[in-house]
């Protein structure tokens, strides 16, 4: 007997639904696309439980990973590319020096990653979003939650990670990549490195910010050097090693400063 494997699938969070019950929209459409009338006045108390419950559930399942980077880059970037091996060299190289390494759980530079890291025997978390179109979670996701919202999923990418690295990509790649820098920018994270890999791709982007943003007063005299770059992948996670240490050894000098503080009683 053959399985039918033809049927269009659509996976919405802990859900899949498969030929006649693929819907026309997906749940951020719905969310988000408002069409006129007052249904979404009667909708959205109960997306509320719904998004709760993702936070629940992201929550639960990543509260107890190691420390983590997040990866971000290109849906399209092929195996052989050599974004797509920069990709996993660099989920080599984080696995190695003990970061869990989280993606968007998709194909290209995501799948690349999550390679890396399985292969050198790290953590290789997927993140994956339902989509208007047919995709799954990429082979070398060990542990995978599968989000209806956006913005549920995007917390969880900061919310667990050490430090973002980005590989090249598109409109999904930059949204990630500008949320992060404009969190640190507002000191909503701390300590965050972000780096860019692949200096032939993001160079014009650093000389846009400076030439751009940094000339018009749209951004601060030190806010480009939020933005670290390399070709190498163990120079990347050998930023974000020393960035952490520098973390550490600042919070162990507070803490013994509060401390004596409190023994002299001032
Ligand atoms: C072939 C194709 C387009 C598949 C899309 N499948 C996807 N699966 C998971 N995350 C995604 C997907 N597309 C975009 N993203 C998100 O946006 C980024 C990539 O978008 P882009 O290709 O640079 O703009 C990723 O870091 C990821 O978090």
């Amino acid at each position: 007997m053959t399985l039918m494997t033809s049927r269009q699938e659509r996976r919405q969070g802990q859900s899949i639904v498969r030929g006649k019950f693929v819907p026309d929209s997906t749940h951020d459409q719905r969310l988000l696309d408002r069409p006129g009338g007052s249904d979404w006045l009667h909708m959205d108390p109960w997306r509320v439980l719904r998004i709760q419950a993702e936070f629940v559930e992201g929550f639960g399942q990543l509260a107890e990973l190691p420390p983590a980077v997040t990866v971000f880059g290109s849906a399209r970037t092929r195996p052989g590319d050599p974004g797509y091996e920069m990709g996993v060299q660099l989920g080599a190289a984080l696995a190695r020096a003990g970061y869990a390494v989280i993606t968007g759980g998709g194909p290209g530079c995501m799948e690349a990653a999550n390679k890396g890291a399985r292969e050198a025997g790290g953590v290789s978390i997927g993140l994956g979003i339902e989509l208007p179109f047919e995709q799954k979670l990429n082979d070398y996701v060990d542990v995978g939650i599968e989000f209806r919202y956006f913005f549920v999923r995007k917390t969880m990418f900061v919310k667990y990670a050490d430090a973002f690295v980005v590989l090249p990509g598109g409109f999904g790649t930059l949204d990630e990549l500008f949320e992060a820098v404009t969190l640190v920018q507002t000191g909503k994270i701390t300590q965050f490195p972000i780096v860019l890999l692949g200096t032939a791709f993001w160079r014009p982007l650093i000389e846009w910010i400076k030439e751009s943003l940094l000339s018009h007063g749209m951004i601060s005299a030190q806010d480009p050097d939020l933005l670290h770059i390399t070709d190498d992948p163990d120079e990347a996670v050998k930023l974000i090693v020393d960035s952490r240490r520098r973390a550490d050894q600042a919070e162990l000098e507070a803490r013994v400063q509060a401390a004596s503080a409190d023994h002299n009683g001032t």
